[in-house]
């Protein structure tokens, strides 16, 4: 099936007020298929924001190309392609009513009121604020706020709805809800989403895919399990949640031998050769060292966190430290305790090591 959004090569170069030149996006390649909801997450400056605007419209490229439905934007002003987008601040008019802001654009084309205004009900009604539409925008919670502008940029039925940061204006626990809500609202209108964030738990959370940025490079493309599970590069790993990486020799038995002599059960077929092992908080578990099992990896206690319904610890094995998140079984663990980590070898991620 044709992608809806297909950018090739995209290129873009900034000249810095300082003298010189930023590459801020470098060669970029990406597909996206009707009703997908693609997340693009990476640290400030990477390029998120640069390629939304260059699939929007806002943004020229130096060079390669960005289709849409098949046809080439070049020289397509923002206003005729069939995208829309959200922004952070929504910029609601506050002297009109929430139904006219709703149903601006339709107003702009010149569609009849009766219309208009059935539209944008039926808007408000799939964004959860039916019977609000006469309110002011003032007269909202932000997160009522953001949904009206949500309502207003998908009443105009666009192909793909690009959404920059849309909820880093709401606080935590708005913020975790409004992500499920419109992860709903992606499924119910079939809308391809393209969503630009920073933040990888919202990323893991809405995601059909996530495409990891660095400096205007994209360094890895998969499902959130994928990019969690099976992360390309260091950069991913360490970006994507805690992680433990160490480095090892890969002896080919399904076993690793660490620089400090430590050795790790691997999955089976991994092969030799130089190797970096990911080993993720929540794949390892916690024992006391007088009843650890055979190949466990003994540690120290250093720290203990306490977060409620887990416990994060950061164990010294042989002078690094790796962290552990386990459930709080109610047992005494401290600081300066012997303990043996646990694993389950299929948990272990090798990466080559150069990456
Ligand atoms: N108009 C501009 N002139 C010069 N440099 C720019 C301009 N716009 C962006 N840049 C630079 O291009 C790079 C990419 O910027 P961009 O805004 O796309 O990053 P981002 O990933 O969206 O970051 P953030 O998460 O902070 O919004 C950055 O190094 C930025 O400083």
């Amino acid at each position: 099936m044709q992608p809806i959004l297909q950018i090739r090569d995209a290129r873009r170069t900034y000249a810095t007020p300082e003298g010189g030149t930023v590459n801020a996006l470098d060669g970029v390649n990406l597909d996206v298929g009707a009703n997908e909801f693609v997340t693009l997450l990476g640290p400030s400056g990477c390029g998120k924001t640069t390629l939304l605007r260059a699939i929007a419209g806002f943004e020229e490229l130096d060079g390669g190309a960005i289709h849409l439905e098949g046809a080439d934007m070049r020289g397509i002003p923002a206003f005729r392609r069939p995208v829309n987008t959200v922004f952070q601040s929504y910029a609601l008019f506050s002297h009109m009513s929430v139904a006219r802001n709703v149903a601006y654009s339709l107003e702009v084309a010149g569609v009849g009121k009766s219309e208009r205004m059935q539209r944008a009900g039926e808007m408000l009604d799939l964004v959860g604020l039916s019977g609000m539409g006469a309110r002011k925008p003032s007269q909202l919670s932000g997160g009522q706020r953001q949904r009206v502008a949500l309502a207003r940029s998908l009443i105009a039925r666009p192909r793909i709805l690009l959404l920059d940061e849309p909820l880093s204006a709401l606080d935590r626990q708005l913020r975790q809800q409004m992500q499920v809500e419109l992860k709903n609202l992606q499924d119910e209108v079939g809308v391809s989403f393209v969503f630009v964030t920073h933040d990888q738990e919202e990323a893991l959370t809405m995601s059909d895919r996530i495409v990891v940025m660095k400096a205007g490079q994209i360094e890895q493309i998969g499902s959130p399990r994928e990019i969690y599970r099976r992360p390309a590069t260091r950069f991913v790993a360490d970006f994507i949640g805690e992680t433990n990486m160490v480095a090892v020799a890969l002896t080919g038995d399904g076993k690793a031998t660490t620089d400090g002599g430590l050795v790790l059960a691997v999955p089976s077929d991994s092969g030799t050769g130089r190797a970096t092992a990911i080993l993720r908080p929540s794949d390892l578990s916690l024992t006391a060292a007088d009843c650890a099992p055979n190949g466990a990896i003994p540690g120290t206690i250093r720290q203990e966190i306490y977060l409620g319904s887990e416990l994060h610890f950061l164990i010294d094995v042989g002078g690094s430290i790796w962290r552990v998140t386990a459930r709080d079984d109610g047992r005494d663990y401290h600081t300066g305790m012997r303990v043996a980590l646990t694993y389950d070898p299929a948990n272990v991620h090798l990466m080559p090591e150069a990456v």
